[in-house]
């Protein structure tokens, strides 16, 4: 295996997928070589993307000799803009189709995190056999929390972020969005809010999507007795945007699941947690 490092432009590519009524470009990196893909899905918030939400967890699942693929979701990053009016769970696993088909790829493993999570679970649904297993961080929707106001402060912190994108509303999101507010850098603030303002169309058709429809990520614990495919779901105890007592549900439905939960960890454990979090992968995926 090349020593090069893996950088987020030597790694970009688009795709075009037609999928359905959806007709758009897609953007993902493409990281590494093997005969097993794991696919990475990024959260909601303004400014995410694959590379933002994953870079600490993809070189050592490259060395491990997986290819790694991290889809930018319609809407979001170098993806195409779009406007959603349902649920946008099954929009971001119909993408997900239109990717695999598009670069032949048969089967992935899953790793969602928040929207990617929910995103997934999405996928597995519908296209069962083309998942291996699921690895789901804060989300997966398997219905509302039974103890923490919904929404959550989280998640009215990210609205007010979509419709006052200004460097107070991204900190003042951000100091509840991890435990450790100490590891957040200028740095990542700033990279955070370039990425959220060079694309502010995908900033106003989230707004919009929301008014046309609240329920963007609809509830299907009463689905989640169909996926057999063996499930690693992680949270964070100190989670503010999707409650803990939410993954309990997940594991609770799903046919095979197992919950590991980090004290000290907020809504990012695969970047609070990075090494751990890493070996759980690995070592899931493995056995
Ligand atoms: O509304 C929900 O249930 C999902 C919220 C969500 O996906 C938030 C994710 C945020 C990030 O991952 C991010 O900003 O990087």
């Amino acid at each position: 295996m090349s020593n090069t490092p893996l950088t987020e432009a030597s790694t970009s590519r688009f795709v075009r997928i037609q999928e359905g009524d959806l007709d758009l470009q897609l953007h993902y990196n493409d990281c590494g070589s093997g005969d097993e893909t794991v696919v990475m899905l990024h959260g909601s918030g303004p400014g995410a993307s694959g590379w933002a939400n994953f870079n600490r967890n993809i070189e050592p699942l490259v060395a491990a000799g997986y290819r790694v693929l991290l889809m930018d979701c319609p809407g979001w990053s170098k993806s195409d803009p779009i406007v959603c009016t349902g649920s946008r769970s099954e929009l971001n696993a119909r993408a997900l189709k239109g990717l695999m088909d598009a670069i032949g790829l048969d089967k992935a493993h899953l790793v969602g995190n928040s929207m990617g999570g929910h995103s997934a679970v999405a996928f597995a649904l519908a296209n069962p056999a083309r998942v291996g297993k699921l690895i789901l961080m804060g989300g997966g929707t398997g219905g509302a929390s039974s103890f923490v106001p919904m929404p959550t402060e989280g998640i009215k912190l990210i609205g007010a972020l979509y419709r006052q994108p200004t460097i107070e509303n991204l900190k003042r999101m951000m100091s509840v969005f991890v435990y450790d507010t100490s590891s957040l850098t200028q740095a990542l603030f700033q990279a955070r809010l370039d990425n959220m303002l060079t694309r502010r169309d995908h900033l106003e058709n989230f707004v919009k999507s929301a008014e046309a429809n609240p329920k963007q990520f609809p509830d299907v614990g009463h689905r989640l007795g169909e996926i057999k495919a063996p499930a690693l779901v992680i949270w964070g105890r100190d989670d503010r945007f999707v409650p803990l007592d939410t993954g309990l549900r997940l594991v609770a439905g799903l046919q095979n699941a197992e919950l590991h939960v980090f004290s000290r960890c907020g809504h990012w454990a695969q970047w609070e947690h990075a090494d751990k979090f890493n070996r759980m992968v690995l070592d899931f995926l493995a056995h």
